[in-house]
Order: C-alpha cells, then sequence, then structure tokens
C-alpha cells in the first residue's frame, strides 16, 4: 500500500504561540486515518499545513508526491475538503452549490451524479439553511468530493449531530473509503475514531503522542485487562503465579486479577482445575478514551 501523505516535523507558530510543534505522520492509500487531540492541539493547523492552506515554519510535507507551499493549486484539483457549514451562505440552493462548486473544480463526475450518489436529489432546490444537521453534512460531504478527490479532509463532521445522523455520516465515509478515496478525518469523538478509522494520529500540546490501530494504541498504552469475579471465601493466591498476571487484589470477597490482555483464560482454566467456578467473571479492558485521556494528559506535562 502507498503513501499518500508524509508529514515530518512539522512546525508552526502563530506569534507566541505555538501551534504546531513538532508532528510527524503519514497517511497510506485508501486507509480513514483519524487524527484525535484535544482542543488547541494542533490539528488543523496541521491539516491545513498538509493541504496547502498555511506555510508551515519547519518540516517536510508531501502530498500526493506534491510539495503544498509550491504546489497548493496542482493539489487542490486532487484533493477535497469539507468546508465549515459556516462558510456557505444560508440562501444558496443545494443544486445551485453542487453547480457552482464543480464549475471551479473541472474534471469530476456531473455534479447531479454527485447529488444522486449522495442523496440529495429530493433536495436540489432547498436553501442551506433549511436543511437538516444530517443533510447539511451530507452536502458537505458532497461537495468536498465534486472534484473526485484521491484524499478528503474531514473536520470533526458529526458535531452536533443526533445519533441517527451520525451512523449515517459514518457510512457516508465508509462509502468514500469504498471508492477507493483515502481520508483524513479530524474527530474528538472515541466512538467515531474506533469504529472508522484504520490508524489513529493522537496530537496533544502540537506534537504525536501516539500512532496505531485503535486495537494498538489500547494493547501498547494501557495496564492491560483486570478479570473479576467472587470466590466465596477461596484462597486464590496461587492466581499470582499465572503467565500474565502483574497482580491479585481481593476487595470485599471479589478478587481482582489484573495482568497483560491474554490472562483471562489462564485464570479461568487455572480456577476450575482447582474446582472453583465462579458464575459471575467479568473481563474490563481499557477503552480507547480511557488509554486516549492517559496519552494526552502525559503530553501536556
Ligand atoms: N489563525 C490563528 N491565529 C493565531 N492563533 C491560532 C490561529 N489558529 C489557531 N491558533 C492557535 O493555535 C493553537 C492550535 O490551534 P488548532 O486550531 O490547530 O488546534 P485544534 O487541535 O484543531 O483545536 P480544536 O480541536 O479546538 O479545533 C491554538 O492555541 C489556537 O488558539
Amino acid at each position: 500500500m502507498g503513501t499518500v501523505i508524509e508529514v515530518e516535523h512539522l512546525a508552526k507558530r502563530y506569534g507566541d504561540v505555538q501551534a504546531v510543534a513538532d508532528v510527524s505522520f503519514e497517511v497510506h492509500e485508501g486507509e480513514i486515518l483519524g487524527i484525535l487531540g484535544p482542543n488547541g492541539a494542533g490539528k488543523t493547523t496541521s491539516v491545513e499545513c498538509v493541504q496547502g492552506l498555511r506555510a508551515p515554519d519547519a518540516g517536510r510535507v508531501d502530498v500526493l508526491g506534491l510539495d503544498p507551499t509550491v504546489h497548493a493549486s496542482a493539489l487542490r484539483e486532487r484533493i477535497g475538503a469539507q468546508l465549515q457549514e459556516s462558510s456557505l451562505p444560508q440562501r444558496l440552493r443545494v443544486g445551485e452549490a453542487l453547480a457552482l462548486f464543480s464549475s471551479f473544480q473541472p474534471g469530476g463526475p456531473p455534479w447531479r451524479s454527485v447529488m444522486h450518489d449522495w442523496g440529495l436529489e429530493a433536495k436540489e432546490k432547498a436553501a442551506f439553511g433549511s436543511l437538516s444537521g444530517g443533510q447539511r453534512q451530507r452536502l458537505l460531504v458532497a461537495l468536498a468530493l465534486v472534484n473526485d478527490p484521491e484524499v478528503v479532509f474531514l473536520d470533526e463532521m458529526t458535531t452536533g449531530l443526533d445519533p441517527a445522523a451520525r451512523r449515517s455520516t459514518w457510512e457516508l465515509v465508509e462509502r468514500i473509503r469504498a471508492r477507493g478515496t483515502t481520508v483524513a478525518l479530524v474527530t474528538h469523538f472515541m466512538d467515531e475514531a474506533e469504529r472508522l478509522c484504520d490508524r489513529l494520529v493522537v496530537v496533544a500540546a502540537g506534537r504525536v503522542v501516539a500512532t496505531g490501530t485503535p486495537a494498538e494504541l489500547v494493547a501498547a498504552h494501557s495496564d492491560g485487562v483486570t478479570v473479576t469475579f467472587s470466590a466465596g471465601g477461596a484462597d486464590v493466591r496461587f492466581l499470582e503465579g499465572l503467565p500474565g498476571v502483574h497482580r491479585v487484589e481481593v476487595v470485599d470477597d471479589r478478587v481482582l486479577v489484573h495482568g497483560i490482555p491474554a490472562v483471562p483464560p489462564h485464570v479461568g482454566k487455572a480456577l476450575v482445575d482447582r474446582g472453583i467456578t465462579p458464575d459471575d467473571m467479568d473481563v474490563e479492558r481499557p477503552s480507547l478514551e480511557d488509554v486516549y485521556l492517559r496519552l494526552v494528559e502525559d503530553g501536556r506535562s
């Protein structure tokens, strides 16, 4: 799989604010890369540098083999970017917006087919301001795709949407990837990152603090799992000797076995072998959110 975006040691300052201190990441062809980080971490600034909308102070950016600081207009023909809602006039009609955007960016599919693809035909004559949140998102995604881009940048696209509209927006993103378009997605939502993204880059205070698939991040940056059960007063100290067990605690007759992710089957077998068969065994695994919060906290200090 090729690399479509390479960012190396990107830095960008606005006056006294070091918005991006040292950001490096890659985006592979055909993947959905999620960029996560708290408010002010430097995500938007990084993505704007990648798109050629801002000039970095330092570092190297390569997008589809082009340097965005030199080839911004050539790049614009090959990438798509989701606009902010506030950038469209409320009275602009859906059909007008699509016709206008595709006239600026010739070479893509006919705008009516984009309108059809994204289920906006019934709204062709509707003003942007009259659309629901989900319909607006759909239009903004469609507008980002009128030039049939190879890479599309989406920024906080589900903020303020109801659960059903969020899910249908996720389906839109999956459809974009299914067409072969690479997606770079800035998000604050862990469920969105987990559900949609092949890989994640976590940014805190202008630096990348972790990169990997959601599962890799959880495995690499957590203490592992905790197996809990009631032992009815049985002596369970033998569990301390099992492979991968870090610690065994008994709290109010409830046993807590902390260890690596592969510990639960060993605990189950060892208990059964000794005739202990608790019927309330649970395994608690840290969530992506737990790991993210820890990474971001460490990244700030
Ligand atoms: N045009 C600008 N002029 C001055 N400072 C800016 C400008 N744009 C961003 N900043 C500052 O740079 C830092 C990084 O902002 P940026 O928007 O890149 O972060 P972000 O991670 O996208 O945040 P959010 O999640 O809140 O959108 C912040 O401290 C912000 O106030």
